[in-house]
Formats: C-alpha cells, sequence, structure tokens
C-alpha cells in the first residue's frame, strides 16, 4: 500500500492505528499525524519514526488518505479549518469519530468529498483490530480498496452498505474492548475473594478468554455449541452459567449495546445540529 496518509489527530485511536499500520509494513514515512502541540507528537515522531505537523491544513497537502482521528464535538472546527486544503487535494477521507454522519463532515468540508466512515476498536494497535466501513457515494472501487487494505492492515474489516449500521458496528465491536476488559476487573476481583493473588488471577483470566476467542474463530462450531462442550452434567461450569443466566446477563448485554448505538445515533443528531 504506497500511499500517504495523514493522521488528523495522534490520540489513543490513532495511535493504536499507526502502531498497527507499522507493524504491517507501512513506512513510517508514508504516514504524517497531527495535534495542536508539540508535546503530544514529539514521543511519536521518536518512537514511531512518522512525520508530524502542528498544521492540519499543511498535513493534507500531499496526502492520498486524511483519517479524521480527533474527538466528535471538535470535528466541526477542525474540518471546516482544513476544507480548502481537503477541496484542492481531494483526497479518500476517513473518518473514525464515532456517531457523525458522513454528510455532515462531507458538508463540514465543503461538499463533493470522497468519504469512508470507519468505526474501528483499539485492539488494532496488536493487529487484532474489528473495523467496520461504510462508503459514500462519491467512493470510487479503488478507493474503497484503499480503506479496507488501510484497516485491514490492523485486523479484519466488515462493510456496511447501511450507514444506520455503523451504531451497531459501536456497540458490538467499536466500545466492546472495553466490555471485555470490565469482564476482566471483575474476574480477577472475583478470583482474589476466592484467595488467588491478583497477579494470577489476571493472567489465567486473561489467557482464557484469549483461549476461548481463538477456539470460536478457529472452530466450525457455533459458540453456544462450544459453551455447552464446557458444561458437565452437573458440574461447575453449569452452576456458573446458570447464575449468569438468573441474573439476566444476556438481556443486560443487550440494554447495553442499545444504549451505546442510541448514544451514537443522538451524538450524530446533537452535532451536526438535526437534534
Ligand atoms: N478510543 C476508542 O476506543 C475509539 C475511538 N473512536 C473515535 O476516535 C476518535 C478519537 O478518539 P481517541 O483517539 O480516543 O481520542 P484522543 O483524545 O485520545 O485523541 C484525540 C486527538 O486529537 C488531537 N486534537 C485535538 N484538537 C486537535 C486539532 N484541532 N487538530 C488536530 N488534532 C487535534 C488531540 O491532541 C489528540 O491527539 C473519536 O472521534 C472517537 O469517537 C472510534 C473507535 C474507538
Ligand atoms: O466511547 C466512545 O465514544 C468511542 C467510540 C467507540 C469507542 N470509543
Amino acid at each position: 500500500m504506497a500511499s500517504k496518509i495523514t493522521f488528523i489527530g495522534a490520540g489513543n485511536m490513532a495511535g493504536a492505528i499507526i502502531g498497527g499500520l507499522i507493524e504491517s509494513g507501512v513506512s513510517p514515512s508514508d504516514i504524517t499525524a497531527t495535534a495542536p502541540n508539540e508535546s503530544e507528537l514529539a514521543p511519536l515522531k521518536a518512537r514511531l519514526g512518522i512525520h508530524t505537523h502542528t498544521d492540519n491544513s499543511a498535513a493534507v497537502n500531499g496526502a492520498d488518505v486524511v483519517v479524521l482521528a480527533v474527538k466528535p464535538q471538535i470535528m466541526r472546527g477542525v474540518c471546516e479549518a482544513m476544507r480548502d486544503s481537503v477541496q484542492q487535494q481531494s483526497p479518500l477521507v476517513m473518518s473514525i469519530a464515532a456517531g457523525l454522519d458522513a454528510n455532515t463532515i462531507d458538508q463540514w468540508l465543503g461538499g463533493g468529498n470522497a468519504l469512508v466512515r470507519c468505526m474501528p476498536n483499539t485492539p488494532s494497535l496488536v493487529g487484532i483490530g474489528a473495523s467496520g466501513l461504510y462508503a459514500n457515494a462519491a467512493v470510487s472501487d479503488a478507493q474503497r480498496t484503499l480503506a479496507t487494505q488501510l484497516m485491514e492492515a490492523v485486523g479484519i474489516v466488515e462493510w456496511v452498505e447501511e450507514e444506520r449500521l455503523l451504531d451497531a458496528v459501536t456497540a458490538v465491536s467499536g466500545s466492546a474492548p472495553a466490555y471485555f476488559f470490565l469482564m476482566f476487573e471483575a474476574m480477577e476481583e472475583a478470583a482474589v475473594k476466592l484467595g488467588l493473588p491478583a497477579e494470577t488471577a489476571r493472567r489465567l483470566a486473561i489467557q482464557t478468554a484469549l483461549g476461548a476467542s481463538t477456539m470460536a474463530q478457529r472452530s466450525d462450531k457455533d459458540p453456544a455449541t462450544l459453551k455447552q462442550n464446557v458444561m458437565s452434567p452437573g458440574g461447575t461450569t453449569e452452576r456458573a452459567i446458570a447464575h449468569m443466566e438468573d441474573a439476566h446477563l444476556r438481556t443486560i448485554i443487550a440494554d447495553a449495546m442499545q444504549a451505546c448505538a442510541e448514544r451514537a445515533d443522538a451524538m450524530s443528531k446533537e452535532l451536526s445540529g438535526n437534534d
């Protein structure tokens, strides 16, 4: 992928994707990242060897892809300030912001832009990301391929043909690393109560999640069958799972994901001025 990629914003998510891209063989010299302060950029430049800039408009010059990686709440100001550069350069614009619709961002950038919305997640940092992508009508087949290549460098990619489905992607993968981290916290706390040292409990819980994920990915059996295979009749797992079902864990997860998707939709309306 010999394309010049500029990241507007150099925080958690941009850092995760940049780290993954370099890990996958993209040359650091093809990557630029921006932030308002040199103090935030200097460690990134030193660690990864990428170009950095505090001027967004200047950083857009020469870019084939511009990844918008600032917080949704400041996206409007950031886009409007670099509108002229984007219009002149006509790069593929990729927004990773939660809940900001493609049309709104396109308008903030002057209109007529080829725009891909992407919902990534932080495991992109270790090359095991999961991203949902949506393209507006101005995106060419070649640009779709480029967006796919970019995000496949840091994990798996699923395209959605309806933009509203990105809210569901946010609920199932964008925000979801945090659900699993919560699970690790809870399992560690519970194991400590059962007498294990915290460090031992953490290592066992994390390794078990990795093992379960890897098994689920490689197996031709569905998760329900894999679960059943752990549950000996009258045994220990059956008791634990019964507790989770009785406590309505499925409903808790469904409600949490519904709240997540609704928040993405509400943010979009608030920030585009359509609420
Ligand atoms: N953190 C996550 O797990 C995920 C985040 N996202 C989206 O990614 C975007 C970024 O989120 P995070 O990386 O978590 O935020 P962050 O706060 O870590 O990073 C934001 C970056 O924007 C920079 N910035 C602020 N003002 C700027 C300006 N005027 N010009 C250029 N850069 C500027 C900051 O210096 C910082 O580097 C958000 O829109 C969020 O919705 C999407 C999926 C997952
Ligand atoms: O919490 C958020 O708003 C962002 C979007 C998905 C993950 N983090």
